[in-house]
């Protein structure tokens, strides 16, 4: 039987009283069950860490008897972790919870958690067993666990389709047997809020010693209703949250972290309850879990998606850059973000066009930015997103138009695996037709040298990037060319069917631009 003076049970009894809420991580377990989610012992070590760094107090670190790997990690993760509680999970069997407690030996704060399930459909047919039965199996595991430790975690499988009088029945003989902490799950996210607040009140008032252990939650997200089923526990007298980074987890998933957590910081008004995590680390958590599993973040993922804290429409982005509160209600800052981003694309205003050329270093006066403005639309119509580098391409070409002083005419290559490559180039400079013909490594380079011979100039070539504006072998090659000199930069672009011909014209719009630049600092020739 439980000692109810022991630290463990006060402390437990203390949370329940309380309005510290417990934050469970289950990532390297439950989320590890994700299909395609497994990682390596080294992945979970550095999860663990990340975790132990955000202030979570229970780490779940795996299912020892699993495999050699699982048991390897939890025991890797007991010797390194030392601020969270580390926990393994076991089946209601002997050799289950012996492996446990075998793992999580090294640990300066371990839990073991064992589970069964209650439900009528669980027990009668997945264990076959007879519902006296599966009570005695609690009574066992949680006693054996408390042999190798004091702190205690027992979960009634599908507690959410559990018969409540059979429910009682056994989280009382698990808190009897000294089981410290009670977990609900709502196994496959079947549950409805306030149908499953009702379920913790009753449990509250109908088992006479629950006062002696935490109330937790595990919710499954089938419905989309995880972190909803898990915040509406809280209020009911929950004081653990079972969640995940990203909320990755068997099948839907389980309640996200971040999103737990950032609903009871953003309304503490509502949900007044304390929790250790520093808030500033999730950024770094979400993307490691997402880099390790392979699992991309969707944009619009609450908390971590990109699109969390962008914005791209017109008159949120004048609001944003009026006042942060209109469309903010968390601060990028407190997640780990550095500051919210403005997304051009079709729909967004002129304040936050003018705003963006004001970052890239752009001052226009206002013909002119009507003029970008105008541009800029036209061209987000047909793009997706319009990134920094179309903007600077676009008024570059502005401040370029006109001052077209050289212009490509006609280009024939030849090249081949037994041939020297070769470019035959025409240009026009200043009006008059110039022609040259060069040899270089590649057809790319015979061509640009052809161009240097023409027009010769100190530039740098930074860039030649080739990309496919469509698919399929008649793609257009869309090439980009930058150039430097004297610490301007200027990007050219072009389009065309023949890669070597886009590649020419993207030169020569480049070398066109850095003339414009030229001249307007200094009116010499760009000519060596
Ligand atoms: C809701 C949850 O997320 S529970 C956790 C789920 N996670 C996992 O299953 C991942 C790790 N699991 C595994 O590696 C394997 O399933 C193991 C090692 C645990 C067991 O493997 P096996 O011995 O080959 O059994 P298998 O997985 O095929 O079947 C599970 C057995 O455990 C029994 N079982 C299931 N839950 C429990 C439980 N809580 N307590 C005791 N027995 C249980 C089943 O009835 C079945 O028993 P049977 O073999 O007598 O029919
Ligand atoms: C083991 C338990 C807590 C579980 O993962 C579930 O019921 O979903």
């Amino acid at each position: 039987m439980a000692d109810s003076t022991h630290p463990v049970a006060e402390a437990a009894q203390q949370a329940a009283a309380g309005d510290h809420v417990v934050i469970f991580d289950t990532t390297l377990r439950d989320g590890e069950q994700s299909p395609g989610a497994s990682m390596t012992i080294e992945e979970k070590i550095r999860v663990a860490q990340v975790l132990e760094e955000m202030g979570v107090d229970v780490i779940e670190a795996g299912f020892p008897i699993a495999s050699e790997g699982d048991f390897q990690a939890v025991n890797a993760i007991a010797r390194i972790v030392k601020e969270s509680v580390v926990c393994g999970l076991s089946r209601a069997s002997a050799a289950d919870i012996d492996r446990a407690a075998e793992a999580l030996q090294p640990a300066a704060r371990k839990r073991i958690h064992t589970f069964i399930a209650t439900s009528p459909l669980h027990m009668k047919f997945k264990l076959q067993m007879e519902p006296e039965q599966v009570l005695q199996r609690v009574i066992d595991s949680v006693s054996r666990a408390r042999r190798h430790t004091d702190d205690v975690e027992w979960s009634c499988e599908d507690g959410s389709r559990t018969e409540h009088e059979f429910l009682f029945r056994c989280v009382e003989a698990a808190i009897e047997a000294g089981a410290t902490t009670i977990n609900i799950p709502d196994t496959v996210g079947y549950a409805y809020p306030e149908e499953f607040a009702d379920l913790i009140r009753e449990i509250r008032n109908n088992v006479p010693n629950i006062d002696k252990a935490v109330i937790s939650v595990h919710c499954h997200n089938d419905l989309g209703l995880a972190v909803a089923n898990s915040l509406m526990a809280v209020e009911a007298g929950a004081r653990q949250i079972e969640c995940t980074i990203n909320g990755i987890g068997e099948r839907a998933g389980n309640a996200a972290l971040e999103e737990v957590v950032m609903a009871m910081r953003t309304r503490a008004d509502l949900l007044p309850y304390r929790n250790r995590i520093v808030t500033q680390e999730i950024m770094k958590a979400s993307r490691l879990v997402s880099a390790i599993t392979g699992f991309a973040i969707q944009p619009n993922k609450a908390i971590v998606g990109t699109n969390a804290f962008a914005h791209e429409s017109g008159i949120h982005q004048d609001g944003m850059l009026k006042h942060a509160g209109t469309y903010e209600i968390m601060k990028p800052e407190d997640v780990g973000l550095v500051k919210s981003s403005l997304v051009m694309g079709k729909h967004s205003g002129r304040h936050a066009f003018r705003k963006k050329l004001e970052e890239l270093g752009y001052e226009l006066g206002e013909n002119a930015l009507n003029d970008a403005f105008l541009r800029f639309k036209n061209l987000a119509d047909r793009k997706k997103e319009v990134f920094d580098e179309d903007i600077v391409a676009l008024v570059d070409d502005q401040i370029g138009a006109g001052a077209q002083r050289i212009r490509f005419v006609r280009l024939a290559v030849q090249c081949g695996s037994e041939i020297k490559p070769r470019a035959d180039l025409v240009l026009e400079v200043d009006g008059e037709e110039k022609a040259a013909t060069a040899e270089g490594d590649g057809p790319v380079d015979a061509t640009f040298r052809a161009i240097r011979e023409i027009f010769p100039h100190q530039a740098e070539l930074q860039l030649f990037q080739v990309g496919a504006v469509t698919q399929g072998t008649d793609a257009q090659a869309d090439v980009t060319v930058r150039l430097a000199e004297n610490g301007k930069t200027v990007n050219g672009g072009a389009a065309d069917t023949d890669t070597i011909v886009a590649a020419a014209r993207a030169y020569v719009a480049a070398l066109n631009k850095l003339l414009t630049k030229r001249e307007k600092t200094a009116p010499a020739a760009l000519t060596a």
